[in-house]
């Protein structure tokens, strides 16, 4: 067992992509010649730790990936980007998870996602990296592996006083609710929040009230992120939710906008647990709005020596 300490540790989702891009989607039985090939690093929980690490926290990443070319190269895809993968694990009874890609000339798309090794990671996984865990400072949670997974890992980490942050994606309506009381931050965006609520989340009117209630069932803090109006964040029973806008930026590629809010999130509360969340929030705003300005999900986050010294 290694005790080497981390300071963000993942527990979640690693996805290889495998993009086509084509004039159009195939129907049913069709064969079509498509223009481009390229295949990503993706995965939630993958995503959100490659962007804390690459604003400097020393992570680790608690996932399974299969035996094969796919599970190979995302570990050194995390080698690549600072990760640890001490609690990677490989096996044998299912591949690396895959999401095969097809985006046509207008800029639709067909998935098909299959999880794979994901839905693997279990709770003898996780006992392995108790002596790692118990000295972490952030432990970071999706839905993209086992629920039950996920929760044990939150659980785990409440026990040993490590901040939470959970990240309700993709949503489940029947969410248990003991997701709540686990989480420091819950932080989602605008359709995970309408659906865990089933209140309507489309404007920053709507989200105040949205953030109020998800906090009502039990989680320490909320926010609620809303694309290019940044985000909503809601501390404590009692006070009221703020606003905290962005900056306008012409954006490309929304996509891993999300992962790297949460990423740049969990590196604040690693690194500058003083801060107030609303200015964590208002910097993570700053990182994932430098990821909208570039193609594609992981290549699109940015760098510690990319951005400006004030965030750090
Ligand atoms: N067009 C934009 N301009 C500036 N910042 C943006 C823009 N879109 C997203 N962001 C930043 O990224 C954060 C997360 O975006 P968003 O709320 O769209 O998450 P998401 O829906 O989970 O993203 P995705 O599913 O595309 O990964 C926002 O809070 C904001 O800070
Ligand atoms: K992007």
């Amino acid at each position: 067992m290694t005790e080497e300490a981390f300071d963000v540790l993942v527990v979640g989702s690693c996805m290889t992509d495998l993009v086509s891009q084509a004039p159009r989607l195939p129907k049913a039985g069709e064969t079509i010649h498509g223009h481009k090939f390229f295949i990503g690093f993706g995965g939630k929980g993958a995503n959100q730790c490659v962007q804390a690490a690459r604003l400097g926290a020393k992570t680790a990443m608690v996932c399974k990936v299969g035996k094969d070319f796919f599970g190979d190269s995302y570990i050194q895809n995390f080698k690549d980007n600072g990760v640890h993968t001490d609690f990677v694990g490989q096996t044998s009874e299912a591949a690396t998870g895959a999401a095969s890609i097809i985006v046509n000339d207008a800029g639709e798309n067909a998935i098909v996602i299959v999880a794979g090794a994901n839905m693997l990671l279990n709770n003898e996984d996780l006992q392995k990296t108790l002596p790692s865990l118990i000295h972490a400072k952030v432990l970071v949670c999706q839905l993209e592996i086992s629920p039950k997974t996920s929760l044990q890992a939150l659980q785990m980490a409440r026990e040993s006083k490590v901040k939470t942050v959970f990240n309700p994606a993709p949503a489940i309506p029947d969410l248990d609710p003991e997701f709540y009381r686990v989480s420091d931050v819950f932080c989602c965006n605008e359709s995970e929040a309408e659906l865990l609520t089933g209140f309507s989340v489309a404007s920053v009117e709507e989200a105040h009230r949205a953030a109020q209630e998800l906090l009502r069932r039990g989680c320490g803090s909320v926010i609620i992120t809303l694309g290019p109006q940044g985000c909503v964040v809601l501390e404590a029973q009692g006070s009221a939710s703020k606003h905290i806008p962005t900056t306008a930026v012409t954006a490309v590629d929304t996509t891993g906008a999300g992962d790297s809010f949460i990423g740049a999130l969990a590196f604040y509360m690693a690194y500058h647990p003083t801060i107030p969340l609303e200015e964590m929030a208002r910097r993570a705003n700053k990182v994932s709005g430098v990821s909208v300005q570039a193609v594609g999900t992981q290549t699109s986050f940015p760098f510690k020596k990319d951005l400006p010294p004030e965030l750090f």
